[in-house]
């Protein structure tokens, strides 16, 4: 078993998690039930939506979470920690419930993709692991998807892992470009501890190691009939490469009765290079050898090689997949929406200057709501105890624009936030990889807008409010304005 496996992570959380834990259980808050709202403000690289990615991690990080002796003795030594607080965190086990969106789903700016409902104290202390996976899983799953729609169906192979940002993001980072549609990866961890496929070229150390070009393609089809990708861009690509490639597929791979598998371009211009590629290739009877390219590719330079009518069957993309390089932040946070006082959840709300970053207070469900061709017209927050009515011909708001209304008529509505956890248990079925992976591609293909995940100047996706809860969360706000005025050292 290697050491990620069987680690315990337990505490990967920030400080002031355990100091504001200390400081509820010192003033006998620990059973004050709260419920926070995991959701993030912007699409990556100004895209129209994401992916949900890292539920599984999430699952399994507060399934285990627990304090070894070695970890309250140094939190002892800390000095800052009630013993009591200590003693407690001994027999710690997270008691709360979780609801989220099912891994997969297409999601959209300000709108709750998870909610943590339980105790302060073990809110609090699931916050930094709930936000660390969805954050780094969900961006790459997201970026992958921008470059597998840019590849037009061409497979996209994961080729990241030494370009990560060290062996977890690596690892993880290829979990979730496989969901976000990528059709391999050619890191082994990955493929052993998810079960994805892997897929691999050739390096041109093989090719420089060997005192012939040729007879490093050759050594390497007699290794592997099968599966040869050959590097063909060490020395020139079309006097050399091409050629040795050829000759290898005729005099080794043909007399075997196996066809040469492919080519790899990884330098110079790629979409001139697998046009001549294509002929040389053609022209020797080899039609069905695939051409691959890579270096330094994103979602703009596959779109670019594709419309300048390039001959290429598929792209092994490394650094900008694996830290979504031109945009590696995708900001989801941890909002603290409601507290219980006896029987009922109070809502809380943080007002901002920016409508943006006012929280949306309270317990509430999210909806997703489907035209009559099957198709995402828009997503609805409503009161948590609301029935939803949607034959009822009622005036939705878009909090973005509060002098515009919707009705959703003849459309139907699907709730997003299944039970994850439900006092401390799993209740979510474990799904695999490969049924992630297909829901993702399902709502791409079938639900998702082509306007909606076009790379420039998306359509933003309708993110509604119910008349209940925007008059709740207008009230609160409004209660708020107050209660600044009465404040005895407000400002104004
Ligand atoms: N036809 C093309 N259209 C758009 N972008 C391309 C095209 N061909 C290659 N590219 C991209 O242009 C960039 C070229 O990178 P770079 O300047 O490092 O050249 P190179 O060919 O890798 O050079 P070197 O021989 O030094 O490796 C890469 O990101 C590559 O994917
Ligand atoms: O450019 P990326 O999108 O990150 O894709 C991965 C890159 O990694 C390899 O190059 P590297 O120079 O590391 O090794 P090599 O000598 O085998 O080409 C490969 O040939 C790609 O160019
Ligand atoms: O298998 C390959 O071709 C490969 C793997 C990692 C990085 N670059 C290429």
């Amino acid at each position: 078993m290697s050491q990620y496996d069987d680690r315990n992570i337990s505490m990967m959380m920030d400080l002031y998690a355990l100091t504001m834990a200390n400081g509820y259980f010192v003033y006998g808050n620990e059973k004050t039930w709260a419920a926070f709202d995991v959701y993030y403000r912007k699409n990556p690289d100004d895209g129209g939506f994401a992916v949900f990615a890292g539920l599984e991690q999430i699952i399994e990080h507060i399934q285990g979470l627990h304090f070894s002796e070695r970890d309250i003795s140094y939190l002892r030594e800390l000095r800052q920690f009630d013993d009591a607080f200590l003693e407690y965190l001994q027999n710690f086990r997270f008691s709360g419930d979780i609801y989220a969106f099912p891994e997969g789903t297409i999601m959209y700016p300000n709108e709750p993709i998870l909610t943590v409902i339980a105790p302060m104290i073990d809110a609090q202390m699931v916050e930094t692991v709930i936000l660390n996976q969805i954050n780094h899983q969900s961006l790459i799953a997201t970026k992958t998807r921008r470059i597998v729609n840019s590849a037009q169906g061409r497979p996209v192979f994961d080729f990241g892992a030494r370009r990560a940002h060290n062996v977890d993001a690596a690892v993880y980072g290829a979990r979730a470009a496989y969901i976000g549609g990528a059709a391999g990866t050619s890191n082994i961890m990955a493929g052993k501890q998810f079960g994805i496929p892997l897929s691999g070229t050739m390096a041109h150390s093989w090719v420089m190691f060997h005192d012939s070009e040729y007879k490093a393609f050759r050594r390497y089809a007699e290794q592997y009939p099968d599966d040869a990708v050959l590097l063909v861009d060490t020395y020139d690509v079309m006097r050399s490469g091409v050629p040795n490639a050829i000759r290898v597929a005729k005099e080794i791979l043909e007399p075997m009765g196996k066809r040469l598998k492919g080519v790899r371009l990884d330098s110079g211009d790629l979409a001139y290079l697998s046009n001549r590629a294509r002929i040389a290739l053609n022209d020797a009877g080899l039609e069905d050898c695939r051409i691959f390219v890579s270096n330094s590719l994103d979602e703009c330079t596959i779109r670019a090689l594709i419309l300048q009518g390039s001959n290429i069957d598929g792209f092994g993309v490394g650094e900008s997949l694996i830290t979504s390089k031109s945009d590696p932040v995708l900001g989801a946070v941890y909002k603290l929406v409601a507290v219980q006082d006896k029987e009922v959840f109070v809502p809380r709300i943080k007002v901002s200057e920016a409508a943006s970053k006012t929280t949306n207070p309270g317990l509430k469900k999210v909806y997703r709501i489907y035209c009559e061709k099957g198709q995402a017209i828009a997503d609805l927050i409503t009161v948590a105890d609301e029935i939803l009515n949607l034959a009822k011909d009622s005036r939705y708001v878009d909090p973005e624009k509060p002098w515009q209304n919707r009705s959703f008529t003849n459309c139907s509505a699907k709730e997003l936030q299944e039970p994850v956890i439900k006092g401390g248990r799993r209740v979510y079925p474990k799904r695999s990889i490969e049924e992630i992976r297909h829901y993702v591609e399902q709502q791409i293909s079938q639900e998702t807008w082509k306007e909606v995940t076009r790379l420039e100047r998306p359509h933003v996706h309708y993110l509604d409010l119910s008349p209940a809860y925007n008059e709740m969360k207008t009230r609160m706000l409004r209660e708020a304005s107050m209660a600044d005025k009465f404040m005895p050292n407000a400002l104004s």
